[in-house]
């Protein structure tokens, strides 16, 4: 099982209706797919899709540490160069959506030649993998009406769950009166979710959330700035809505910093976990399985990237028994197209797990040559 070839594919797919944060507005999303040949002509996939805006590397940073990751990967044993990105990961040597993009296509390729799919080789010993993965789905529009609208329509597509964008509004008055338009549409049964993107200051979000609260709240996701741990845990004494640290779980050591605080000082309540961010699927389930021990609860999400990544981490979350609340990974939509030829599908909120071996998916070549682009010199480098 010797890796023989690397590939690396930038690619930039246009996110038609954008998707807004507090932070501002995705219209493209860039990333580099992965293409790795091990011995027998077996083809691993993987995608290292940074969020710069969230603390991630550039794709220029990212794209010239695959260039370089990728002579130290050449002609070494599968399973071995899966081990060797760890230590990189904790060396923080290198942007870590290469590290995970890479370990991801190890992994589909060594789960291709075992025959086993990615979420059985994930599994903790002695549990079930799930088969389906439920999900929510994210609304964010401009107005109340269309809000609710779409709070509605998600509702008949059979979503169980919403994400609800906040701090889209400089007014906490307004913000509350859409949680409670949307509470009034979906009725009472459905978890609702909030996300303010760390637009809150500490007497902002508690205003809001202590009016929010009779709206039955699942949690809200990172309330204030993601550097403010302290006034997270104020925060957590004042208001009886769970809070969500998504923005400070940047990379692997601030998910742990978050972890090492809950004895004491605990900022949050549950830990929003993109394999993207924190350098790959095991360090995001050492992440689950510590949080858990800890009495801390995590969700797994999307970083908007396309469908390769984004079935790695619904494979993780089946995998997961400790993640229980409805992922973040119905953020396919967003993009114009997902690469895929058979692209994931969400039936009544729940996502089916595809079950051939390794990742179980497969790149539509055309998609990828339609969104293939050129690097510039300095991102080559
Ligand atoms: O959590 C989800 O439902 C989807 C993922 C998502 O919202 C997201 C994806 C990339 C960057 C930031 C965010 C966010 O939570 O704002
Ligand atoms: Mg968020």
């Amino acid at each position: 099982m010797q890796v023989q070839a690397i590939d690396l594919h930038p690619y930039r797919i246009p996110m038609p209706g954008g998707f807004t944060t507090a932070h501002g507005t995705f219209t493209q999303r860039e990333g580099c797919l992965i293409k790795i040949t091990i011995s027998g002509g077996i083809i691993g996939l993987g995608e290292a899709a940074p969020l710069p805006d969230f603390g991630g590397a550039t794709f220029a940073e990212t794209y010239a540490a695959l260039n370089t990751l990728r002579d130290q990967l050449l002609q070494r044993d599968c399973v071995e160069a899966v081990s060797s990105l760890y230590p990189l990961l904790e060396e923080q040597r290198y942007p870590a959506s290469a590290l995970y993009g890479l370990e991801c296509a190890l992994l589909d390729a060594w789960g291709q030649h075992e025959g086993m799919s990615l979420h059985t080789l994930l599994a903790p010993a002695g549990t079930q993998p799930r088969a389906n993965v439920a999900v929510n789905t994210v609304i964010g529009a401009a107005t109340t009406k269309a809000v609710t609208q779409a709070a509605q329509k998600a509702i008949q597509a059979g979503f169980d769950c919403l994400k609800l964008k906040m701090g889209l509004s400089d007014h906490p008055e307004e913000e509350i009166k859409r949680v409670a338009a949307v509470r009034a549409a979906i009725g009472p049964k459905v978890h609702l979710r909030l996300d303010a993107n760390e637009k809150w200051s500490l007497e902002q979000a508690a205003t809001i959330l202590e009016a929010c609260t009779q709206y039955d709240i699942q949690y809200v996701e990172q309330p204030l700035r993601a550097f403010d741990l302290e006034g997270m845990y104020q925060l957590r004494q004042r208001v009886a809505i769970p809070l969500a640290a998504d923005e400070a779980v940047y990379d692997l050591a601030s998910a742990r910093r978050l972890l090492d605080l809950q004895a004491d000082l605990q900022a949050a309540d549950v830990l929003i976990i993109k394999p993207q961010l924190v350098g790959g699927l095991y360090p995001a389930r050492s992440i689950i399985q510590t949080a858990n021990a800890a009495g801390m609860r995590c969700v797994l999400t999307s970083s908007l990237e396309a469908g390769i990544s984004l079935a790695a981490t619904l494979h993780l979350a089946a995998a997961s028994p400790e993640v229980t609340m409805e992922c973040g990974l119905a953020t396919l939509a967003l993009l114009e197209d997902d690469l895929l030829i058979n692209q994931l599908t969400i039936r009544g909120g729940l996502m089916p797990v595809p079950t051939a071996p390794g990742l179980g998916v497969q790149l539509d070549q055309a998609a990828l040559a339609r969104y293939t682009f050129m690097p510039s010199q300095e991102e080559v480098r």
